[in-house]
Order: structure tokens, then C-alpha cells, then sequence
């Protein structure tokens, strides 16, 4: 079909630009104002400026609990002359709110007034007019105006205009959102288990409609369509016809040839903006079907939020007359060297924590598919598109995604990852709900950089130096001189081959790999995987030549286990855990050390104090010892103390600080 051509963006805009069009496209569109009751009004935007209808208070009442009286029959009363009043003619009983008795202007205090018997009072010191007396309109007058319009409700709001007589307010009604899903290859996340390849969970909906409810609109969220052009033109046309104020599609908005949607735009619409000079979010549609703002996000899920933050976000503001959300930011150094394109606007998923006295911001994984670089990020860098890129050590401004009183309470973890880690970050949440673990998975080697740089409160690492057969302490000799650092074991881990189920090639050491049936899937030169099966071969005093398959390299544990998974080898070196994920059999070889490697500067930091209370505590060891695999004796124990330029300690290890 001719029609259902490729399509190519029409021209790219810059950011800026692409929210120029919006803005005068759809900035001024509103809801229609409705009048709700003010107890139902929270969140709500005032379409009017409120007036009160009553005053507050409307009668002089008691502001204390005691006795009205005329404040000049008081006058003269003290320590020497005492004064005596009777009660129910000079001196009337009343409690807070009451109103004042005819007559009175002033409350002396029940504390300030003794008892002389049933009829009389007795006061020490004279009581001023209007002493403790709330008069009418001291709080609110009537006609006085109480809230301004575009004003978003808050609970104190309600308060004010019930006391005030305001039964109902006239507000914006909320923005409603169709959200369409649309991908043949999508399926309900409740058949997660069952998707075969080429399936994908469909998720945007609910993310999208979360954005929608947290931003004060209604999501009206569809079931997926499939990606053929007649059931889209059909869910439009239905999203026109509706009374939805908003129509977003996800996804198809990219070049691919199912993309449908700009057919679909200029057939039913207005096309405004195809493809905005941004990182991820790129392919996103804007447009208008008939006066209802339209916007097609694109498929992945962190281009798709990008998106949505930077077009259906503000237009839900507008909407209800409000200005343009602003974000918290706070400066910070960046951690690691960040090359950009020019001319693209990107936004990176950053972690952030200060340590010693600086905010450090180090960037996370930059796929658009990666919804985890989302869930992990503490803030948003954004590098503009006339940038080519941030040095490392570079001051950056961040938008933060989480409250900056959470940074403080954020340890930084730089360094290769191991699943224990894990159990790390679950158990200090455990301890202490503020204490948040955050950490960037860069390798051993990167993590040593990164402590010394001052950039991570530690680092994990397991780097075997296969001249002593020790782990860590050559690299920490050769890359922290003039740092300090202590080593702390957290765990022993066991790597091994990964085979098939039930080891059909019966693959039993380290001469297996040599023989002529069996073919092995390597791991990259450098990797700490790479460096321990040479330090066996070599202990096993074999060269790798004949191992069929040893120039093969992969570069994480996971691959290595897909690979002897899918059969394209009979079996790889990788860590239990690997092994269990997929189902493989696992035939030890050989332990290795992986350490935390912890700043002087930082080890007496509470946080850290605590990070070492949890790996030395016995639930800590049972979690890891569960996970298979691991060997826990050792967590915690100190197995060395470097100052800078010598080993301080002998290199038995202890389980002091
Ligand atoms: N030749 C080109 N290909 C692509 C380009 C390009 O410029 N030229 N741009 C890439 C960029 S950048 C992005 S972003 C994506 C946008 O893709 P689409 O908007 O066309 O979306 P799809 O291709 O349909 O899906 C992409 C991806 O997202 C998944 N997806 C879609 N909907 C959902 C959902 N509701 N829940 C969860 N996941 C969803 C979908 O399955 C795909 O994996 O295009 C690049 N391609
Ligand atoms: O621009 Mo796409 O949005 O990178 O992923």
C-alpha cells in the first residue's frame, strides 16, 4: 500500500523551538470551569478569585478558658490589693469560643483567677481591654478577598473558605487524557511469563497515566490497539469524539514502517513538530486533531517520559491556568567525562550523593530502553545541544528527582557490581529508611578512579593480582598512592563453568576446555573473570592454546550464560549466580575476594559506620549464603589498611575497624 511509505521526520527542531510552536499552538487552551463542593476541592485550581461571605469570627468570643469580665472594673488589682469580683454579675464563667457576655471586653485566665468560694473570684493583676477576646473579622472580614485566582488548592485553602461560608468554588475541571497504546508486539503484563520473543510487555500506559494523575489530570487509559492503520484511525477518531481534552498516542513516531502516525496526523489534523532535537524523546509528534492538543510519544519508555515532561507535562499546567512547573536543581561536580552530540538537547539519568563535602553526580546507563536508569536516578543532567560534551570534574546544575534532604543520606557505590550488593542496599533500608544506596556498575578499575577522585564513599572491586594470587591490594598500590583506603572483604564468591542442564559434553575442569568437542565462550581481556581463568591455567601449568573458542569474548557474566544457554558454546567461565539465572549446571573452580575499598576520608562517615554494622551482622551472612554461591565467613573483616604510600597493618585480616 502506497500510503504506508516510510517516513522520514520532516525537520527536526530544536527544543526550544518545538515548545515555541506548542506554546502558541496550545498554551492558551483551558478547561471548562466547574463549581464543586470546597470539601472535594484539594488539588484543584480556582478559576476565580474566592471572596469571603462571613467574617471569622462573626461574634466576640473567649481566646481562653476563664472568666469575662469589664477590663476598668479590673483596674488597680494586684499582689498588694487583691481584688475581689462576684461571679455571674462582675466576672461570668466562659470557655474558649464562647461568646463574650453582653457587657465584657476582656478574660482573665482561669489560671489567674482563685477561687473564694462558690460566688466570688479573686485576681492579682488588672486586665487590659480586649485581653484575650477574639473580636469579630480578626481573622477574616467579609467581602475580603480570601484566594486569588490560579490558585492551586491546599488543605488550610478549604479551611479558610468553609470558616469564610463558601460552600462551593468555581475551578478548572481536570485535564482528561486519552492514552492509546498502540504495537502489535505488545502484550498485557499479567501474560509477562509467557512472552516469546519479539513480545513486549506493555507498560507505558501505566507510567503515562501515572504522569497524567500526578500531574493533576484524569488518564483515560486504552486497551492496546494493534499497529495497522485502520484500528488507529478508528481509536483516534473515537479519542476525538470523546470528551477527552487531550489525545496521546504511544507509540509509532519514529521512521519505522509501521509507523502510522503522521499518516494518521495529517489525514484527521494538524501536524506541528515531528522529531525534536532531543536525547531520548527524539521522534515525538505534536499536533492538533480538530482544536484537541495531540501528541504521539515515542515507543521507549525513558523517550517516552522524556517526552511527556517536556510537552503533555506543561500543557496540563496550561490547562488549568497554571504557569509552567519549575524543578528543584542544585549544583554539583560531575564524575565522569560525558561526551554529547552537538546539536542534540540530552538528558542524562545521573546518581547523586555528597561525599566529602561535594554533591557528586555520576551518569548511568544512556539507553532509551532502560527504564531502570530512571528508577535509579537521583537527578536529571541536562547537557544542551550546543555542548559537545562535560569534562569529568566539570560544575553541572541537576534537576533533582529526589528531595535534596535525601541526598545527604545517599551513599555513593562506584565499581563492578555483584548481586550481594544488593543485599546490601535492602538491608541498610532496613536499618534506616533514609539510608539509600546508589551505584554505578563501571567495573573494578573504574571504582579505584573513582575513590580516587573523591567521587565515591567506596568502591567494589575484585581484581586478582595473579603474581601474589591476592586480590585488590596491587591495584590499590599501583592507582591510590596518596589516597588512603581500607580494604573491607564482603564477600567470597564462587566462579565457575557454566555447562548445559545436566553437563552433556560431562565437562569436569580446567583440561576439559582442551579437548576437540567442547567449544568455550570467553570473557574480555581485563575483566576480572578473564584475569583468574588465566591465573588457573597458568597454576594448572597449561597456555590457552587449544581451547577452542578462547579469543571468543564476551563482556558480562550474563552473556557468557546465554551463550552456553542457546548452545553456541558447551561452556563458559562466569559466577554462580549467572549459572542459576538461566538454569545451568555450575562446576566450581576456583573462590575469589570481592572487596569494598573504603576512603580514610570517609570511614568514619555515620553512613558508612552503619554500611559495615550490616555486612558484619549475622542476617547480612544469611542472605548472602542464600543467594548461592557465596561464602560469607569473611564479610567485614578488614583485610587491609593502606595509607597512601605502605600497608599499615600485617596482612592477617580482623574483623576490627
Ligand atoms: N530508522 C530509525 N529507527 C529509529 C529511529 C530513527 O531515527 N530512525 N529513532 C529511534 C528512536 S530515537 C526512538 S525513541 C524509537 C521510537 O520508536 P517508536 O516511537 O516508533 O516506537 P516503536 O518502534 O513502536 O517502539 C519502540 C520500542 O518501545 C517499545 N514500546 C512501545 N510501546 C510500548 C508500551 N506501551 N509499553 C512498553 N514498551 C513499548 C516497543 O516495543 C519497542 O521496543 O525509534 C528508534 N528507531
Ligand atoms: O531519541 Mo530516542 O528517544 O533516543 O530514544
Amino acid at each position: 500500500m502506497a500510503r504506508f511509505k516510510r517516513t522520514i521526520y520532516l525537520h527536526m527542531k530544536t527544543l526550544e523551538e518545538a515548545r515555541a510552536v506548542w506554546k502558541e499552538a496550545v498554551g492558551e487552551c483551558r478547561t471548562a470551569v466547574e463549581r464543586i463542593p470546597t470539601d472535594e476541592a484539594l488539588g484543584r485550581v480556582t478559576a476565580e478569585p474566592v471572596t469571603a461571605r462571613l467574617s471569622v469570627p462573626h461574634y466576640h468570643g473567649a481566646a481562653m478558658d476563664g472568666f469575662a469580665v469589664k477590663a476598668s472594673d479590673t483596674f488597680g488589682a494586684s499582689d498588694v490589693r487583691p481584688l475581689r469580683l462576684e461571679v455571674g454579675r462582675r466576672a461570668f464563667p466562659v470557655d474558649t469560643g464562647d461568646p463574650m457576655p453582653e457587657g465584657t471586653d476582656a478574660v482573665v485566665m482561669i489560671e489567674h483567677a482563685e477561687k473564694v468560694d462558690d460566688s466570688t473570684i479573686e485576681i492579682r493583676q488588672a486586665a487590659f481591654p480586649w485581653q484575650h477576646v477574639r473580636k469579630v473579622g480578626e481573622d477574616i472580614v467579609a467581602g475580603e478577598l480570601l484566594l486569588p485566582q490560579q490558585h492551586r488548592l491546599r488543605p488550610a485553602d478549604l479551611g479558610a473558605m468553609l470558616a469564610a461560608g463558601v460552600p462551593d468554588v468555581p475551578v478548572y475541571s481536570l485535564p482528561r487524557v486519552w492514552i492509546q497504546p498502540t504495537g502489535t508486539e505488545l502484550v498485557p503484563a499479567r501474560e509477562a511469563a509467557r512472552a516469546q520473543p519479539g513480545q513486549i510487555v506493555e507498560f507505558n500506559g501505566t507510567v503515562i497515566a501515572s504522569l497524567v494523575r500526578e500531574n493533576g489530570g484524569v488518564p483515560m487509559l486504552q486497551d492496546v490497539v494493534p499497529d495497522d492503520y485502520e484500528s488507529l484511525l478508528d481509536a483516534v477518531r473515537r479519542a476525538a469524539a470523546c470528551p477527552a481534552h487531550v489525545i496521546v498516542l504511544n507509540a509509532g513516531s519514529s521512521a519505522g514502517s509501521e509507523d502510522y502516525t503522521v499518516s494518521l496526523l495529517k489525514e484527521l489534523g494538524t501536524l506541528l513538530v515531528h522529531g525534536v532535537a532531543m536525547m531520548p524523546g527524539k521522534p515525538v509528534l505534536l499536533g492538533l486533531i480538530g482544536s484537541k492538543p495531540f501528541i504521539g510519544l515515542p515507543g521507549y519508555p525513558v523517550s517516552a517520559i522524556m517526552a511527556f515532561e517536556q510537552f503533555v507535562r506543561p500543557l496540563l499546567h496550561w490547562m488549568q491556568g497554571l504557569p509552567d512547573p519549575a524543578d528543584p536543581t542544585v549544583e554539583a561536580v560531575l564524575g565522569r567525562k560525558m561526551p554529547s552530540k552537538l546539536g542534540l538537547e540530552e538528558f542524562v539519568r545521573v546518581i547523586l550523593g555528597r561525599v566529602q563535602g561535594r554533591l557528586v553526580a555520576m551518569p548511568l546507563q544512556r539507553g532509551a530502553g532502560v527504564i531502570t536508569s530512571l528508577t535509579r536516578a537521583d537527578a536529571l543532567l541536562r547537557i544542551p545541544q550546543d555542548v559537545e560534551g562535560i569534562n569529568e570534574g566539570e560544575p553541572v546544575r541537576v534537576r533533582l528527582l529526589r528531595s535534596e534532604d535525601a541526598l545527604e543520606h545517599t551513599l555513593i557505590m562506584i565499581g563492578s557490581h555483584d548481586n550481594t550488593v544488593d543485599v546490601l542496599a535492602s538491608e541498610l533500608k532496613s536499618r534506616d529508611a533514609r539510608l539509600h544506596l546508589s551505584s554505578s556498575n563501571v567495573g573494578s578499575l573504574g571504582g579505584l578512579l573513582a575513590v580516587r577522585r573523591g567521587q565515591a564513599h567506596f568502591a567494589g572491586s575484585h581484581l586478582l593480582d595473579p603474581e601474589t594470587g591476592q586480590y585488590n591490594r596491587r591495584y590499590v598500590e599501583r592507582y591510590l598512592k596518596g589516597t588512603p583506603v581500607r580494604l573491607v572483604r564482603l564477600t567470597r564468591r564462587r566462579q565457575g563453568f557454566l555447562v548445559a542442564p545436566g553437563n552433556p559434553k560431562k565437562i569436569r575442569g580446567i583440561e576439559d576446555l582442551f579437548r576437540d568437542d567442547v567449544r568455550f565462550v570467553n570473557r574480555q581481556a581485563g575483566s576480572g573473570t578473564r584475569i583468574l581463568l588465566d591465573y588457573e591455567l597458568e597454576r594448572a601449568g597449561r597456555t590457552p592454546d587449544g581451547i577452542i573458542g578462547y579469543d571468543w569474548e564476551e563482556y558480562t557474566h550474563m552473556a557468557v550464560a546465554v551463550n552456553v544457554l542457546s548452545g553456541t558454546a558447551d561452556c563458559g567461565m562466569a559466577i554462580y549466580a549467572a549459572a542459576k539465572a538461566l538454569g545451568l549446571d555450575f562446576i566450581p573452580v576456583c573462590e575469589e575476594c570481592y572487596d569494598l575499598i573504603i576512603p580514610e576520608a570517609c570511614w568514619d562517615d555515620p553512613k558508612i559506620r552503619l554500611l559495615l554494622e550490616v555486612i558484619r551482622s549475622d542476617r547480612f551472612r544469611q542472605r548472602v549464603e542464600a543467594l548461592g554461591g557465596y561464602d560469607p565467613s569473611e564479610s567485614g573483616t578488614v583485610a587491609g589498611v593502606w595509607d597512601g604510600t605502605t600497608w599499615r597493618e600485617s596482612r592477617v585480616v580482623s574483623r576490627e575497624s
